[in-house]
């Protein structure tokens, strides 16, 4: 029987991630080992991942595994991945994906963000959520939020915010769904790259066998041309979860379309595009997307976003 060597962070919402993943595989007559680890990214909870500095918190350790053989897939969120990897490295599959909106989450059901009359805080820590906050509802105020969602419930339980806006994907894996106050619309608030979607990793070194039997239990081609349209978008901008961009890709027939855009940081701007092509296009519609928004005044964004950030 072959044995997949499983490496995962240790987050509730990564190890549901991952024991779905290692269901999956087992349903296929694999056996699997899971190693579990806390990232630094998991460690350091006082600074906003923007500014860290560092690309990849979440992944590098785990690559470190991948690379040395100790592990033969790491199991991710797909946006939290970088959209361009490691030299040596290289997602494998996409699994099905969840609904793909942001939700807000609160103990509180009388909420409702669209009453200006009332103060309303919003914990994140996403600069995504932020400027499109900003951008639709200039009344709320948000409050950096970092950690992971069971640490967030208990910072908006004690206090220190109304409401959270989060993946609709998490809070549904970690069973909190009786707390969703709102779904925010995926027309309006684009969610980002990847979102809802897990990204299986591996070494380019990881034997071919191995990696084709892993990616025909796991892979959904949908996600796959999906996250290949979004995921080369985002690497046109060079961006990972630090900016402000947002992308979504949609399979109907042999139409793949995918809408991008990026905002200022305070989200007085936003640029949008729209593509369309075939399954086949997906990476050169996400570069062609991106070149749109770079030469229509997304690169004059980024620049003024980075100098911010610094
Ligand atoms: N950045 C953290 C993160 N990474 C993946 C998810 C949820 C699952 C997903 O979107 O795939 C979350 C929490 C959130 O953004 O609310």
């Amino acid at each position: 029987m072959i044995e997949i060597a499983i490496g995962t962070r240790k987050s509730k919402l990564a190890m549901w991630q991952t024991n779905t993943v290692a269901g999956m595989l087992e349903a296929e007559g694999m056996s699997t080992r899971i190693s579990s680890m806390e990232t630094i990214g998991d460690k350091v909870l006082d600074t906003s991942i923007a500014k860290i500095g560092s690309k990849g918190v979440f992944t590098e350790e785990l690559e470190a595994q991948l690379a040395s053989g100790e592990t033969d897939i790491a199991v991710h969120s797909a946006k939290d991945m970088q959209s361009r990897l490691p030299e040596g490295f290289e997602l494998i599959a996409f699994t099905d994906r969840e609904k793909v909106n942001d939700v807000l989450v609160s103990d509180d059901p009388t909420i409702n963000i669209g009453d200006s009359s009332r103060k309303l805080r919003i914990g994140t820590s996403s600069v995504r959520r932020v400027a499109l906050l900003n951008h639709f509802y200039p009344h709320v105020e948000t409050v950096e939020m970092r950690g992971n969602l069971q640490t967030r419930i208990r910072k908006m339980r004690e206090g220190d915010c109304d409401a959270l806006m989060l993946a609709y994907a998490g809070v549904k894996r970690m069973e909190y769904e009786d707390l969703i106050v709102k779904i925010f619309s995926e027309e309006e608030f684009i969610p980002p790259v990847g979102q809802g979607c897990i990204g299986i990793e591996a070494a380019t070194t990881l034997d071919p066998e191995k990696r084709k039997k892993i990616r025909k239990c796991l892979n959904n081609a949908e996600s796959e041309a999906c996250l290949l349209a979004e995921r080369a978008y985002l690497k046109q901008l060079e961006g990972g979860c630090s900016i402000p961009a947002f992308g979504l890709a949609k399979l109907d027939g042999d139409t793949l379309t995918l809408k991008v855009g990026l905002a200022s940081l305070d989200g007085s701007k936003i640029l949008q595009k729209v593509v369309t092509g075939t399954v086949a296009e997906a990476e050169t519609m996400g570069k062609e997307a991106g070149d749109y928004i770079l030469d229509n005044g997304g690169r004059e964004m980024l620049a003024e976003i980075r100098r911010q950030q610094k």
